[in-house]
């Protein structure tokens, strides 16, 4: 029985324990209305395939528009994260019986909670995540009396679908913006008075050290405090290269660190020397690094239906699995992408295809309507057309009572190509050809020639985000599934279109693409009434011959 997790960012126990303990949130079972992963074909819903349309109930294929199922769907968002900061050191003595000045025991503070990040199955979203637009993890606590250290800041894991990638837009880590002052005042001249003599003076810095409670404000002006460098945690060895750029195209079995929390400041018995048996001070925890991430979901499906609107997409997912995606006689009725599992095995006896690898399920992706000049934007096409990069094998799906199906495939290949031409050029911000055109690194930070940003977005890193690198389209295994056969006078145009891609096949017609090295083996059109549910398990034998 399927549950949800309800919440994306869930606080863990500390990593130093050497466990994660997850308090997820169990929701009791939910309506099928609110998840968009479709179980398929099996259990108890009738099979739909050729051989059992006749005594199967098919009202589920040609639903009222209403019958359909609500769901959120995000595919981007951006968030910002702050790791937690360290705890303060406690500046505290021991106290007993005769011994009135006993030595320093205060305790070190307890490191801040560290930002986590773990790819699971179930989910299809990112608009949980999006909802919470800033996510913190706590603080630790401060060190106390008898040397005892404060507590770590709870840890964040922020759970995230498969196929979201991350990149990072801007970080603000206090560490090396601490680093990069000693370095500078390192470098600098020391200040000289009017008669030439070095003045040794430290600014005071109440951020970076705390007093005992007993002591005097001007105390900071009189306490030497020693040279300390800001400190990071252990950890924070494991976090990935800045700027963080991950594909999180498979599950992940453990969470993987993101930005650990600052390290905890320390007690005063650290700060013990010959001259200073009993130091008044101890230091504050390290400040936690705060990132600005843009999260992208590529939906990773191994089938990707391509189509214009009203092709009958939805009905083909429908007829497939047990997806409620909503149907209407009418363009653009999908307005987001869903994806339907097709079972092909549920160990019930023979499964409906023979499968070497032992497969025994595969995904298909529904995905909004491709009108002329999607690329730019139009319809819903820009939006969602990136979902078809993650898609293992493209399906187009051509509507056979509707014009000319080769020109619509030709037209679909043209979408498809401008889009990847897009993709793939580096939009130039201030020429005047580009405007009006999609910028694809929006989230990537500018930086004005000539013109010197006093903290530019990302400054650690290399001051731009790296575009994401996809296969070319035109490369994947595809074939066409030719829709609403049953109508009248769709022979013709099935036979025209079988006959072309034959063309395509051998070479005598070029690659609807374009491309010389385009996919050209097992070029077929497979005719199907989605409708009636006809014809589609043909779908299913060629899906695992290409898959295999
Ligand atoms: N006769 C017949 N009608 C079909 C068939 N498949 C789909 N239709 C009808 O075509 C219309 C559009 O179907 P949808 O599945 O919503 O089309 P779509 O491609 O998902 O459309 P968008 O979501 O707008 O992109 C509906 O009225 C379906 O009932 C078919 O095989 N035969
Ligand atoms: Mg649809």
């Amino acid at each position: 029985m399927a549950y949800y997790r309800a919440c994306l960012a869930l606080p863990l126990r500390p990593l130093a324990s050497g466990r994660m303990r997850f308090i997820a949130t169990r929701l009791p079972r939910l309506p099928a209305l609110s998840c968009q992963r479709w179980q398929s074909t099996t259990s108890d819903s009738p099979r739909t395939h050729d051989d059992s349309h006749e005594t199967a109930d098919l009202s589920h294929l040609n639903p009222e528009p209403e019958d359909y199922a609500r769901f959120i769907f995000q595919d981007k968002c951006h968030v910002t994260m702050f790791a937690g900061a360290g705890g303060n050191g406690c500046t505290a003595y021991l106290r007993e019986k005769y011994v009135e000045e006993g030595p320093p025991n205060g305790g070190d503070g307890g490191s801040g909670g560290g930002l986590y990040i773990q790819a699971v199955e179930g989910l299809t979203s990112l608009h949980k995540l999006a909802r919470r637009g800033v996510i913190k993890a706590s603080r630790g606590k401060n060190g106390q009396g008898k040397s005892k250290g404060g507590k770590r800041g709870d840890d964040i894991l922020i759970q995230v679908p498969i196929g979201t990638v991350v990149r990072e837009v801007d970080r603000y880590d206090p560490v090396t913006e601490e680093l990069a002052r000693l370095k500078k005042i390192r470098e600098e001249p020391l200040p000289v008075d009017e008669d030439g003599e070095v003045i040794d003076f430290q600014p005071v810095r109440h951020d970076r050290w705390v007093l005992h409670p007993g002591a005097n404000p001007s105390d900071f002006l009189t306490v030497q405090f020693p040279r300390l460098k800001p400190r990071r945690q252990a950890i924070a060895a494991m976090e990935p290269q800045a700027p963080i750029y991950l594909d999180l195209s498979q599950p992940m079995d453990k969470p993987m660190l993101l930005a650990a929390g600052g390290a905890g400041g320390l007690g005063n018995p650290h700060f013990v020397t010959r001259s200073m048996g009993r130091p008044k001070f101890a230091s504050r925890g390290e400040g936690g690094m705060k990132l600005e991430l843009d999260f992208e979901l590529k939906l990773l499906a191994d089938v990707g239906l391509v189509g214009k609107p009203n092709a009958g997409k939805s009905t083909l997912l429908r007829s497939l699995t047990n997806s409620r995606t909503r149907i209407g006689n009418w363009e653009f009725t999908t307005l987001s992408p869903s994806i339907g599992t097709v079972i092909i095995d549920d160990n019930r006896g023979r499964p409906l295809v023979e499968s070497k690898r032992k497969r025994t399920h595969f995904t298909i992706a529904d995905i909004p309507g491709l009108v002329e000049g999607a690329h730019l934007d139009r319809g819903l096409g820009l939006g969602f057309l990136r979902h078809i990069d993650r898609a293992g094998i493209l399906a187009f799906v051509l509507d056979l009572s509707n014009g000319d199906p080769v020109e619509e495939l030709q037209k679909l290949w043209h979408e498809l190509g401008e889009y990847e031409r897009l993709r793939n050029t580096k939009p130039e911000p201030t020429s005047e050809k580009t405007q009006g055109v999609i910028d694809w690194n929006a989230s990537e930070p500018e930086f004005p020639d000539g013109e010197s940003m006093s903290r530019p977005l990302n400054y650690q890193s290399t001051g731009s985000l790296p575009p994401l690198t996809m296969p070319p389209l035109h490369t994947k295994p595809w074939f066409v599934v030719a829709t609403k056969a049953d109508l009248e006078h769709t022979q013709d145009q099935y036979r025209a279109l079988q006959d072309y891609l034959s063309a395509v096949q051998n070479g005598t017609e070029e690659h609807p693409s374009g491309h010389q090295d385009g996919w050209k083996e097992k070029l077929t059109a497979v005719p199907v009434s989605a409708i009636k549910g006809q014809g589609v398990s043909r779908i299913l034998k060629l899906v695992m011959e290409f898959l295999e």
